[in-house]
């Protein structure tokens, strides 16, 4: 008879040796199966009764916000339950990597995930200030590219990708021509955790206790015209209506035809209330914390907002 387990699987941005792989692993270790996607739309895609978790980048301390993250959370979920249900953060040194014997004024073309390119600007610059950036799916396909043979349009012996140092363990032929080419010495990701229920059991406690959080979706109603946007409620207003500690707010552009209408990812934080030591707040049950958010949703509805529950944790 078989012990072995069959555990749930985690959807990540690929392929191995990504940022967002490493973040999932300090997480989760083996209690899960990894599966790699392609991009941070595909792990977000991949999120179903399959593959009930995944990770994907959110923002990074120097570089900002995540778009395609924020723009995945923005749109309303219609048919399918996706709930951010925690969030994890990882030091983050870039190294420049290359074909192996590859020199620094051979390269034309630097190639990594956009965030990557972002918090290293300085570095490129000032070094191959000639160079082309290339926007890839992920530092570790950046790597692997180089891998691949010369085409018309790319020599990978004139190109060099932005990535992790574990990258050059993972594939042959690579090696590390610089190492800790970010722009900030700080330099942190943050990465939240999806799951199809708020009340996934798998996800592992932070090994740092924090207190609870929710991530909201806040907007004016998406039905008034132009001219009605005078009498539609102002962010003040929605967060007024909310009663929470907001502790981040991120604005896109809404789905709705609307110019300039937006949505609201707001970030919530629970209070210490009378007789709350900082400790009752870690150990905080998540179902009251929930029912709290919602009835600040429900406040924001009644001035005619909009307001859904993307996650709680
Ligand atoms: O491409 C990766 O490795 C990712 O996980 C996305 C990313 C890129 C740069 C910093 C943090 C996350």
């Amino acid at each position: 008879m078989s012990y072995d387990a069959v555990l749930p699987k985690l959807a990540f941005l690929g392929p191995v040796g990504t940022y967002t792989h490493q973040a999932a692993y300090d997480r989760f270790g083996t209690s899960v199966e990894y599966c790699e996607q392609k991009t941070i739309t595909d792990v977000f895609n991949a999120v179903s009764s399959d593959a009930p978790l995944a990770l994907i980048p959110q923002e990074n301390s120097t570089y900002g916000a995540v778009i395609e993250t924020n723009d995945l959370l923005r749109l309303p979920m219609t048919g399918k339950d996706i709930f951010v249900v925690g969030e994890t953060t990882l030091s983050i040194q870039h190294c420049l990597l290359v074909r192996r014997g590859v020199q620094l004024q051979q390269i034309e073309n630097v190639l990594s995930h956009e965030q990557a390119l972002g918090q290293c600007r300085n570095f490129i610059s000032t070094n191959i200030p000639a160079a082309s950036v290339v926007k890839m799916p992920s530092t570790s396909a950046a790597a692997q590219a180089l891998l691949l043979p010369p085409t018309e349009n790319r020599d990978p012996f004139k190109c060099a990708a932005i990535c992790s140092s574990i990258v050059a363990t993972i594939f042959n032929g690579l090696e590390v021509l610089r190492e800790g080419i970010q722009d900030a010495e700080a330099n942190f990701t943050r990465f939240y955790i999806l799951s199809t229920t708020l009340a996934f059991e798998h996800v592992p406690p932070p090994k740092d206790a924090s207190p609870k959080r929710a991530l909201v979706r806040l907007s004016s109603s998406g039905m008034a015209a132009p001219g009605d946007m005078h009498s539609a409620p102002t962010i003040t207003q929605l967060l007024i209506a909310l009663k929470l500690s907001a502790i981040r707010i991120d604005r896109r552009p809404s789905s709705y035809l609307v110019p300039f209408h937006d949505v609201y990812l707001v970030e919530l934080q629970q209070d210490l209330k009378d007789g709350d030591t900082e400790k009752s707040l870690h150990q905080a049950i998540k179902p009251q914390w929930i029912s709290e958010v919602k009835a600040g949703l429900d406040r924001v509805k009644e001035i005619g907002g909009e307001a859904i529950l993307l996650g709680v944790w």
